[in-house]
């Protein structure tokens, strides 16, 4: 049996909950009395499956088992973790909690609330210190801000477990230190959203030409840098202190209405709703999600190979999952070094898998097998690193979109300076590119190769080791053309 988590309430946070935990590797328990929420859940699922996978480049653990429980006891019990999701009403909230706490009142229980503090929710509560928000964003299976807001009834060890488990399943939890009403990210955005519906309501912009302005400008800043590191740097040499004196008295002037309220009335639903329509009504719901998944894994791939921001997430998380993998002796077969989504950007012409992106697979795994012998990232800092020297790629069947490919390595030799791989891009029992490559061991500052560290040395010399009992592939040292044999 594998961890649980229960998840209350299948909608749109709750699926993403349930999908971010099976992904991670933990059976999820769904309560949701909606007889819509398998099928649901199965879409937002389905989502999870083709975009998550993309952002590892360290094997998965085995997806979790999901079921579906006819009452909340049955799911929540055996759960190491609850997250409740149900609609954003505090009575409803409430007699969900009461129910959980009859039969699970020391488990770790999470909300989603968008607005409530914990204080609110623990009211009544049979065991209040168990009870306090987790509020997470939209792709919750994509997106890793959770931000974790206790009340003083909460023990702080219960939060620092709870916040554990939100590292394990990829997040990043912000511990909030006060509550507040909707917490700190959607104050903002209960701000933005404000400032927007008079823009449309006063007919100064469309909701499509406000998208514009977002995503064409600042929203791109934002999802990189913040709001106080991009003035900072827009201060210039002089820093946040010029920006401020600069734009300070901004402050007084009637650039904004944040803290007036448009009245909400079916003419400013129909407005907004009719205008939003015209913009996307081409595009389903689903189809929109889609689109919003593949560009962010393209910003969350280049935030990674920055390190930087939600990367570095993305990196600690593939570090421990990394070292969780690989303990113990190497295994006497090929290293499972990496696994891979095939991605509409990976697609050609002829529909099949690009042929740059059978290296891009080869180099991933390769680079999960010098993170494992320590010639990772810190040590590329500090001056080492392998060059590919020479790479021969097979290609022996075709990948397809949603193909799932794993990255498995052989060591054929090594030396001091020398690291000849053998590389299987697996679909399945099936292979459909084996990569061939010599690394050469170099001094970057020299710009010539040198002997590995004796601490890379010490792990990568028992992995070769083993590896001489593996049959050689028979493909190892063909050349182009050569007949098969
Ligand atoms: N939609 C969003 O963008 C975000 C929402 N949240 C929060 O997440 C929570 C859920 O919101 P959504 O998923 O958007 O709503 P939703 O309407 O998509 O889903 C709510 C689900 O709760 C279920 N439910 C109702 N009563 C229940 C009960 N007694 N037991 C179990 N399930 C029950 C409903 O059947 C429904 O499937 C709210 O607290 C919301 O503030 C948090 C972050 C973002
Ligand atoms: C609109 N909302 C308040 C429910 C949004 C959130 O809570 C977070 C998000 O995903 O934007």
């Amino acid at each position: 049996m594998g961890r649980k988590a229960a998840i209350i309430g299948g909608g749109v946070i709750g699926g993403g909950w349930a999908a971010r935990f099976l992904l991670n590797g933990w059976d999820v328990a769904v309560f949701d009395p909606d007889p819509q929420a398998e099928r649901k859940i199965g879409e937002v699922l389905a989502n999870a499956r083709a975009s998550l996978p993309a952002l590892s480049d360290v094997p998965m653990p085995a997806e979790g088992r999901l079921t579906f429980a006819a009452t909340i006891t049955e799911a929540v019990e055996g759960a190491e973790y609850i997250q409740e999701s149900v609609s954003e009403r505090l009575d409803l909230k409430h007699r969900v909690f009461a129910q959980i706490q009859q039969v699970a009142p020391d488990t770790l229980l999470g909300s989603s609330t968008s607005g409530f503090k914990p204080s609110e929710l623990q009211q009544q509560a049979a065991n209040p210190g168990s009870i306090f928000v987790a509020h997470p964003f939209n792709p919750v299976y994509l997106l890793p801000l959770a931000e974790v807001v206790p009340s003083e009834k909460n023990p702080a060890d219960k939060i620092e477990a709870a916040k554990e488990i939100l590292r394990e399943i990829g997040m990043f939890p912000l511990h909030i230190r006060k509550e507040i009403d909707a917490h700190i990210a959607d104050r903002f955005l209960e701000a933005v959203w404000r400032e927007a519906l008079w823009l449309v309501k006063d007919g100064i912009a469309t909701t499509e030409e406000i998208d514009e302005a977002i995503r064409m400008g600042f929203g791109l800043r934002w999802g990189q840098m913040g709001l106080f590191e991009t003035y900072r740097v827009a201060g210039g040499e002089a820093g946040m202190k010029h920006f401020m004196a600069q734009f300070g008295p901004c402050l007084q002037w009637p650039w904004t209405k944040l803290t007036d309220v448009p009245e909400f009335n079916d003419e400013l639903v129909d407005l907004i709703a009719g205008q939003s329509d015209a913009q996307s009504g081409h595009h389903s719901i689903r189809e929109l999600e889609r689109i919003r998944d593949s560009n962010l894994i393209g910003f969350l791939r280049a935030l990674k190979d920055r390190n930087w921001g939600a990367g570095k997430v993305l990196r600690d998380h593939d570090a421990r999952r990394a070292t969780a993998f690989h303990t113990g002796e190497p295994a006497g077969a090929p290293l499972v070094m990496a696994q891979m989504q095939v991605l509409p950007g990976w697609i050609d012409y002829n529909g099949h898998m690009t042929e740059s992106r059978y290296l891009f697979a080869a180099s991933e795994t390769s680079d999960a097998f010098l993170r494992l012998i320590g010639a990772g990232m810190d040590y590329v800092a500090a001056g080492h690193s392998y060059y590919t020297a020479e790479t021969h790629i097979m290609h022996l069947d075709e990948a397809k979109l949603g193909d799932r490919l794993t990255g498995t390595l052989q060591v054929l030799s090594s030396d001091e300076k020398r690291l000849h791989v053998f590389i299987r891009i697996q679909k399945g029992d099936d292979t459909v590119a084996t990569v061939e490559q010599m690394l050469l061991h170099v001094d970057m500052k020299a710009g010539k190769a040198c002997p590995a560290a004796p601490e890379v040395l010490a792990r990568l010399n028992p992995i070769a080791e083993a590896h001489k009992a593996l049959p050689r592939p028979a493909s190892v040292g063909r050349h182009v053309g050569q007949r098969k044999q």
